[in-house]
């Protein structure tokens, strides 16, 4: 058996799988990660780790730790390239790159085979072009959503509001309400752009994955929702480099 893990800053997502089928997944916080059950439960059946990650190094520390606790399978990570299969990343010094923007949008790439836009809607929300030529355009990194609503919360004395609908874009009435919708119609403009970007760059698809994913599709964001991208992509690389 195999896992896959995408570690980002918010959430560990997983996945168990046996001959290319998925056994079991799920998304656990770090710290949850060794007494995750169906993880317990496997342990002994896997055979090999494989991770895509962007956090600290204190917490793939504390990652690699409860990884083993849970199996004594060898554990690998995967960064961001320069390029595989066609696709070419933009960034000069690629290992700057976050592993999880590289993993998925290799995913996309192997998925579509052609100009694609991937949104990725975690912790912090990336967006990255991909020409049909596999020429990586460049993209965007923004705060997500929690990430904006924190701020706001801290960083302002006299914004006092509670969490609420963030997929409503009327003008608020409430500070409230002028914080939650304020941020879905900030999303929204967001989706908009994207189309727009879309159309420009002769962009065939656009793919959303990611924790926040669903609220921008409730938001009108025109996108497949691929769940686990980040895995897909690491699952698929793993899968070239152990057989090379
Ligand atoms: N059960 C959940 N726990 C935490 N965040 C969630 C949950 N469901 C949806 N979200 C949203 O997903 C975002 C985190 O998405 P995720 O893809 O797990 O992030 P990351 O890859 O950065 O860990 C949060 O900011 C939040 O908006
Ligand atoms: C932008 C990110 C924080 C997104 O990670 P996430 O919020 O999904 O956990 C991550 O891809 C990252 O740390 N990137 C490094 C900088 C870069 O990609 O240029
Ligand atoms: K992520």
């Amino acid at each position: 058996m195999r896992l896959l893990v995408d570690a980002g800053n918010t959430r560990v997502k997983w996945r168990l799988e046996r001959s290319g089928s998925t056994v079991n997944s799920g998304a656990d916080r770090l710290e949850e990660i060794e007494t995750v059950p169906q993880l317990a439960e496997h342990g002994d059946a896997v055979g090999s780790i494989a991770v895509s990650t962007v956090i600290s190094e204190e917490n793939r520390a504390r990652l690699v730790e409860s990884l083993s606790r849970v199996t004594a399978a060898p554990v690998r990570f995967y960064w961001a390239e320069s390029e595989r299969s066609g696709l070419r990343n933009a960034y000069a010094d690629y290992c700057l790159m976050g592993a999880d923007r590289w993993h998925a949008m290799y995913a996309a790439w192997r998925m579509v085979r052609n100009g694609v836009a991937v949104i990725d809607a975690g912790s912090a929300v990336t967006i990255d072009y991909v020409s049909s030529n596999g020429t990586h355009l460049g993209g965007f990194i923004l705060p997500g959503l929690n990430m904006m609503l924190r701020s706001l919360k801290s960083d302002a004395a006299r914004i006092g509001f509670d969490p609420g609908d963030v997929r409503l874009v009327a003008p608020g009435t409430s500070t409230g309400e002028c914080v939650n919708h304020g941020l879905a119609w900030l999303s929204s403009a967001m989706n908009d752009r994207v189309a727009d970007d879309a159309k420009k760059h002769a962009l065939a698809e656009v793919l959303v994955t990611g924790g926040d994913a669903g609220r921008l599709l409730d938001l009108g964001l025109v996108a497949r929702h691929v769940p686990d991208l980040v895995l897909d992509g690491v699952g698929l690389i793993d899968a070239e480099e152990s057989s090379a």
